[in-house]
C-alpha cells in the first residue's frame, strides 16, 4: 500500500451517520484500500448551494496501491451504491467521496483534479484534516495545513 491518500467524505441526507459509516467500511473492505485515520464527524452548514440541509462533514487518510483513476472510479461506485443521485448539482446528497491530495501529487485529468480544487476554501474539509495531519504540507502552497486553516479563519473573520 504504498499511496497515501486523503479523502473528504460529505452527507445531508438522512442517515447521515450511516451513509458516512458505510463508505469508510465499504472502503475498509476493499483488498487494496487500507483506511489509516479517521477524523471526528463535524455538522456544517452548507457552503455554496445554501438551500438544503446541514452536512455531517469527515475526512479520512487511505493508504492504497490503486492509481488515482482507480481509486477515483471506486468512490463513484462507493456514491452510487449508497444512492447518489446528481439531481441538482449542488444539492443534497447522500454521499460525497472527494479525493483531497494524492501522495504530494498534481493530477489534471479531465475527470479528476487533484489536490481538489476547492479545498483550501472549505473550512469542512480544512479542520477534519488538519485534525488527522496537522503537520501536513499543501502540496498547492507547501504550507503547513494548520497555517492555512488560520489564513481561511482570519479570511473569513471568525475567531
Ligand atoms: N458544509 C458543506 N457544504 C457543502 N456544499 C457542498 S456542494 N458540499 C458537497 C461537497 O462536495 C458540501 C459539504 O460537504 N459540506
Amino acid at each position: 500500500m504504498n499511496h497515501s491518500v486523503f479523502l473528504a467524505l460529505g452527507s445531508n441526507i438522512e442517515d447521515r451517520e450511516q451513509h458516512l459509516a458505510s463508505a469508510v467500511k465499504k472502503l475498509a473492505n476493499h483488498e487494496s484500500i487500507r483506511v489509516t485515520k479517521i477524523s471526528s464527524i463535524y455538522e456544517t452548514d452548507p457552503v455554496g448551494y445554501t438551500d438544503q440541509g446541514k452536512f455531517l462533514n469527515q475526512v479520512i487518510q487511505i493508504k492504497t496501491d490503486l492509481s488515482a483513476l482507480e481509486l477515483l472510479s471506486e468512490t463513484q461506485e462507493i456514491e452510487a451504491s449508497l444512492g447518489r443521485k446528481r439531481e441538482i448539482k449542488w444539492g443534497p446528497r447522500t454521499l460525497d467521496l472527494d479525493i483531497l491530495l494524492y501522495n504530494h501529487e498534481n493530477i489534471e485529468t479531465e475527470t479528476l483534479k487533484v489536490p481538489h480544487p476547492r479545498m483550501l476554501e472549505r473550512s469542512f474539509v480544512l479542520i477534519p484534516l488538519a485534525e488527522v495531519a496537522p503537520e501536513l504540507q499543501l502540496p498547492q502552497n507547501h504550507v503547513k495545513i494548520t497555517d492555512t486553516l488560520d489564513k481561511l479563519i482570519d479570511k473569513k473573520g471568525v475567531r
